[in-house]
């Protein structure tokens, strides 16, 4: 599952840095044979710690995680909508990626020149989500005289031109889609044939430095701007020094600093969530791995991410939580204490299922 976040933001609010240090740790090529990977795009596992002990129980060599894809999307400047900048290619790049990290300034430093002449992220934010509002304005502005039409000729149903009005409304209020399919109820279904890039999830991400970093109350005045985006704080600065570091040296680092995960860690993480993924687990000998599945998939559609043959010839899963397997301490216990489930094609997979499926092809 190739599921990209881009990253996008104003020019010299460090998006370069931060995407240094994402493809310095991108994972190595040997995990994914028959990936190539493209040069703005850094691929970075998603840190799980289960892993180690699923290892540790069945003896596996090798730990393969998740991972989290994002893509470097050239500078954003006012009027990209209109073509400026980059323009078209810079619509088209984000039209191509699932969800969009924003990369927002809220460090101070005389020495880096603020585009718009001072540090103000609640300004900088409008700014970017301007240029993708007018975007889709003139997608919809053009989408709805056709859908008009056709609903006048009996082709379509009325309540897909309404759900076209409702989204334009939001949009000329000056607010993005996705923060307000809650609010506004609005029928994502039926928009998602015209792909308006505000619909898509948004996570910001506030390059930040030490005086931010240490400032709760500063951190949630900035969530509460952005909510129900997520939000994540770092300093992109520290992540490209950190990712030069062996892991005892960064974590030494990250507790100088006061924090307990690194921001690329904690981004993969967000990433992850907004994108609305989960993971389930498979243990032997050779590998404790995560699988990336929809939350919601059932267990047929899981199996079939580690293969289309388990998918087709889908019997049944052998499934235990990851919890109750620690508690029990082995498979073999486990499965005395009657905590190894058979599950079926309608079952529902859950975070942290450890799975072995049965199948026949
Ligand atoms: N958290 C931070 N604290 C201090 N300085 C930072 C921080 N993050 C980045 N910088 C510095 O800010 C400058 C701009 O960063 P960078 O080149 O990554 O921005 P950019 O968004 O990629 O810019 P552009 O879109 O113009 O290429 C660099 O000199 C970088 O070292």
């Amino acid at each position: 599952m190739a599921l990209t976040i881009g990253i996008v933001g104003l020019p010299n609010v460090g998006k370069s840095t931060l995407f240094n240090a994402l493809t310095r740790q991108t994972v190595l090529a040997a995990n994914y044979p028959f990936a190539t990977i493209e040069p703005n795009v850094g691929v970075v596992n998603l840190p799980d710690s289960r892993l180690e002990k699923l290892a540790e129980i069945f003896g596996s060599q090798k730990l393969l995680p998740a991972t989290v894809s994002f893509v470097d999307i050239a500078g954003i400047v006012k009027g990209a909508s209109e073509g400026e900048g980059l323009g078209n290619q810079f619509l088209a790049n984000i039209r191509e990626s699932h969800a969009i990290a924003q990369v927002v300034r809220a460090f101070d430093d005389p020495d880096v020149v603020h585009v718009d002449g001072a540090v103000n992220p609640a300004s900088d934010m409008e700014t970017i989500n301007t240029e993708l509002i007018l975007a889709d304005l003139q997608t919809l502005e053009k989408a709805i005289p056709r859908v008009e039409k056709e609903v006048k000729g009996k082709k379509r149903e009325a309540a897909e031109l309404e759900a076209l009005k409702a989204a334009q409304t939001v949009l000329e209020r000056g607010d993005t889609i996705f923060s307000a399919i809650k609010s506004e109820g609005l029928d994502m279904e039926r928009l998602r044939e015209v792909s308006l890039l505000t619909a898509k999830p948004f996570i910001y991400v506030f390059n930040a430095d030490d005086g931010v970093l240490g400032d709760a109350a500063k951190q949630q005045e900035l969530r509460d701007l952005v909510a129900p985006a997520d939000a994540v704080f770092l300093d992109a600065k520290l992540e490209s020094d950190l990712v030069e570091l062996d892991e005892e040296e960064a974590r030494e680092m990250l507790e100088m600093n006061g924090q307990e995960e690194s921001g690329l860690d904690q981004l993969a993480r967000t990433g992850f969530h907004t994108l609305g993924l989960q993971t389930y687990l498979t243990a032997g000998p050779k590998e404790a791995r995560a699988w990336t599945i929809n939350k919601g998939d059932t267990a047929p559609k899981a199996a079939g991410v580690i293969h289309t043959d388990f998918e087709r010839g889908f019997i049944k899963a052998e499934i235990i939580s990851f919890d109750d397997l620690m508690a029990a301490g082995s498979m073999a216990d486990a499965k005395a204490a009657g905590k190894v489930r058979m599950e079926g094609k309608e079952y529902v997979m859950q975070d942290g299922d450890v799975v072995e499926f049965r199948f026949n092809v």
